[in-house]
């Protein structure tokens, strides 16, 4: 049953960046306090996929959406086992959620999962910070008693950076687990979890895959264990120019010519895999209405994203890379961002977007279809 939040919270609290600027608003969720890299999301709606998807671990979302809670929390959009943003940022939460499946508010989840967030924020000021300054530590704090401003930026200033971040392995299964195929099981693919969200192997399972998932920590051998049709990097937290370990265990991938699908991490990976760079964005893409080409096509479709860091390849030419030619298959639209690689001698290619979103936009769903055609192209 939904309970009405009317009458939100009166404990204070209090967002402050690491460059000094302070936000005042009430306490959301759990009170206390929490750090992490304050990132802004444009979506409008998903917020349960937002919270629950663990490539968030260790940051505090912004959400630009100015009312959010509508529709309260439910038992079956989940992407994980819990809720693993450090901190969340909203303007008004709703004051009586309204959902057929709700369960109840977000202000409850939030408190239940120990999850310290923050309301009556301005959001659209603190996006424009962040768009203008970049992506920074945040600390929020709550409680009816709170250190001096000078003491909580000196906190904040003390908490880890995002940039050299190892973080896979906080999030990644410890034991390895079997997604059964939806009907008749066609294909096994190894999936490495590097953080993975539970419609992922949802839409391969769906496809006929039988999807083995496997700790980020699976060597080669565990991998070929399973002997996988095609394997599969997914998403995950952190900087990727610390997964050395899955990048070693994609080259073996590709050096046996085994069908390879990534995304997001994966595709970051990839590039690595390839002998590319990753870099910081200034402040990523989080949302689920950014537009990219799919260069293959020409064809523009309506993603999901949340990355803040990207592969630099090169756009207008085709490279080679010790695993044969490769190229940029998408970009993004807003900003020229390399959003997806495809090999021309081997049948791997990656995306830096969500196709699996669950919220939506399905615009990019097919690219599930295209790892079927792969594997079925080795096959035949
Ligand atoms: N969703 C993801 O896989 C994110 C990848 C990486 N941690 C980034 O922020 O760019």
């Amino acid at each position: 049953m939904t309970t009405s939040t009317r009458g939100a919270s009166k404990v204070p609290a209090v967002l402050v960046l690491e460059d000094g600027r302070i936000f005042r608003g009430r306490a959301y969720g759990a009170v206390g306090e929490t750090f992490g890299e304050a990132v802004f999301s444009t979506g409008m709606t998903g917020y349960q996929e937002t919270l629950t998807d663990p490539s968030y671990h260790r940051q505090v979302v912004v959400m630009t959406a100015p009312h959010v809670g509508n529709t309260g929390v439910n038992d079956e959009d989940m992407e994980s086992g819990k809720i693993w943003v450090s901190g969340y940022v909203v303007r008004d939460p709703a004051r009586v959620p309204s959902n057929w499946r709700s369960r109840r508010t977000l202000d409850e989840e939030l408190a239940a999962q120990g999850v310290v967030g923050i309301s009556g924020i301005d959001t659209r000021a603190l996006t424009r910070h962040l768009r203008e300054r970049g992506a920074m530590r945040v600390g929020i704090f709550s409680g009816n008693a709170l250190p001096d401003e000078g003491t909580m930026i000196a906190q904040v200033r003390q908490a880890p950076e995002m940039t050299g971040a190892d973080l896979s392995a906080e999030v990644a299964t410890k034991e390895a687990y079997v997604v059964p195929a939806i009907g008749e099981k066609k294909f096994t693919v190894a999936a490495v979890d590097l953080g993975i969200k539970g419609m992922t192997p949802h839409r391969m399972a769906e496809r006929g895959i039988e999807v083995h998932v496997l700790p980020a920590t699976a060597s080669v051998d565990e991998v070929y264990a399973v002997a996988p049709d095609g394997v599969f990097f997914s998403n995950g937290p952190g900087d990727p120019a610390t997964a050395d370990h899955p990048v070693a265990v994609m080259q073996a991938v590709l050096e046996r010519g085994t069908p390879l699908f990534g995304i997001c991490f994966g595709n970051q990976i990839l590039g690595r895999a390839l002998g590319f760079g990753t870099y910081k964005l200034k402040y990523g893409h989080r949302g689920i209405n950014q537009p990219v080409q799919d260069r293959t096509t020409g064809k523009v479709e309506v993603t999901a994203h949340n990355h803040g860091f990207a592969v630099d390849a090169p756009l207008d030419k085709v490279s080679e890379t010790p695993f044969g030619r490769a190229e940029v298959s998408h970009v993004c639209l807003n900003d020229n961002v390399v959003e997806g690689l495809q090999l021309l001698d081997k049948p791997a290619f990656s995306v830096q977007y969500h196709p699996e979103a669950a919220a939506g936009p399905h615009d990019a769903a097919y690219l599930f279809d295209r790892f079927v055609s792969l594997m079925e192209g080795q096959r035949a």
